[in-house]
C-alpha cells in the first residue's frame, strides 16, 4: 500500500464482482447539470517546458469551467491507471471529501475527465437547488442548517446515480445520513496541511468561505486559526473514508519537503494507488 494512502478494502468492493461493464440506466435528476468532458486528452503543440502539455478541456461550454494542462507523462500514466481501475470501480461513484481548499474540485475534474465519468460539485448543486448563487449566501440569507439540509438532499440524490465523481463541501463528513449515502460508492479522503489550505483559501479570499470569512485581519493567520478549529472537530469524521490521500507522505515519497511542489494531475494518479494495490 503506498506511504501516502491507506485503503480499507471493502468486501467485494474491489474484487471485480459483478459486471463490470453495467451501463449507468440512473434516472439523471432534471435540475442537475450534468459537466461532460472533452475525451480523448488532447496533446497540445507546446515543446518549451519539460514535455510537451497536453490541454484538456471540456466540452460543455459553460463560463468558469476551467481547463486542466497535464505533462505528456501524467497524462499517460493517468490514461493507464484509469483504464485499469474503471472495471473495479463497477460504475460506482467516486466521492471526494476533505477540508476546504483541499482541491476536492481540482482533482475532481481530473478524474472524471480520465474515468470518462461525470463530474459534480456538491455546494454548486445546493445553489442550484435553492435558487441562490453563493454557499455564502445561502449561509447569510438562510442559515447554515439550512444549507446542510439542502447539502444532504443533493448527496441523497447522487447516490442512486453511478460513474460520477462528486467534490463533496468540506462539512459534508459531519453528518452521519451523508455517509450512509457516500457510503454508496468510493469515499477518498484528500489530507492536506492547514498551512497549504490556509495559502490557497488566502490566495482566493476567504468571501467565498462563509465559516472562513472576516472582514479585517490577516486573512492566511485567521483562515489558519479558524481551518485548525474546524478540522480538530472534524478530523475522526474524515478518517471514515475508504482512502486517505496524504499529500505529505506523497511528497516526502516524491522527495520533496512541500506539497506546493504536488501538481492536481500529480495527486490525481496517487488517488489511483489504492485501487491498483487490491489489482494485483
Ligand atoms: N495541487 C494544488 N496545488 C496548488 N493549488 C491547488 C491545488 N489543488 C487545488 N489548488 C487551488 O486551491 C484552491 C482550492 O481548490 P478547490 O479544488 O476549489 O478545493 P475544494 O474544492 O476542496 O474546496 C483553488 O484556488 C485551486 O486552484
Ligand atoms: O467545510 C465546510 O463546512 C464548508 C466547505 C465548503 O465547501 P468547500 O470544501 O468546497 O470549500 C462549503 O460547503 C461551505 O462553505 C461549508
Amino acid at each position: 500500500m503506498d506511504a501516502g494512502v491507506g485503503l480499507r478494502a471493502k468486501p467485494g468492493a474491489w474484487a471485480g464482482l459483478g459486471n463490470p461493464r453495467r451501463s449507468s440506466t440512473a434516472r439523471v435528476p432534471v435540475r442537475f447539470a450534468v459537466e461532460k468532458f472533452a475525451r480523448p486528452l488532447v496533446l497540445g503543440s507546446d515543446r518549451r517546458s519539460c514535455g510537451a502539455k497536453l490541454k484538456v478541456s471540456c466540452s460543455r461550454k459553460s463560463a468558469g469551467i476551467d481547463k486542466t494542462y497535464y505533462s505528456a507523462d501524467e497524462a499517460l500514466v493517468l490514461k493507464q491507471k484509469a483504464e485499469d481501475v474503471v472495471p473495479y470501480l463497477n460504475d460506482r461513484c467516486i466521492y471526494l471529501v476533505g477540508m476546504m481548499g483541499s482541491g476536492k474540485t481540482t482533482v475532481g475534474k481530473i478524474l472524471a475527465e480520465v474515468l470518462g465519468y461525470s463530474f459534480f460539485d456538491s455546494d454548486k448543486l445546493v445553489e442550484k437547488a435553492v435558487g441562490i448563487s453563493s454557499v455564502a449566501e445561502i449561509f447569510q440569507l438562510h442559515s447554515e442548517a439550512f444549507f446542510r439540509d439542502n447539502e444532504s438532499e443533493v448527496l441523497r440524490d447522487l447516490s442512486s446515480m453511478h460513474r460520477l465523481v462528486v467534490a463533496t463541501g468540506g462539512g459534508a463528513v459531519i453528518r452521519p445520513i451523508n455517509w450512509s449515502y457516500m457510503k454508496k460508492g468510493s469515499t477518498i479522503w484528500l489530507d492536506v496541511p492547514l498551512d497549504a489550505l490556509a495559502r490557497r483559501i488566502a490566495a482566493v479570499g476567504t468571501a467565498s468561505r462563509p465559516l472562513l470569512h472576516q472582514e479585517s485581519g490577516d486573512p492566511y493567520a485567521k483562515a489558519y486559526a479558524k481551518l485548525t478549529a474546524l478540522f480538530e472537530q472534524r478530523m475522526d469524521s474524515y478518517a471514515n473514508a475508504d482512502a486517505r490521500v496524504s499529500l505529505e507522505h506523497i511528497a516526502v515519497k516524491q522527495g520533496h519537503n512541500d506539497v506546493t511542489t504536488l501538481t492536481p494531475s500529480a495527486i490525481a494518479i496517487e488517488v489511483f494507488f489504492p485501487w491498483s494495490n487490491l489489482m494485483y
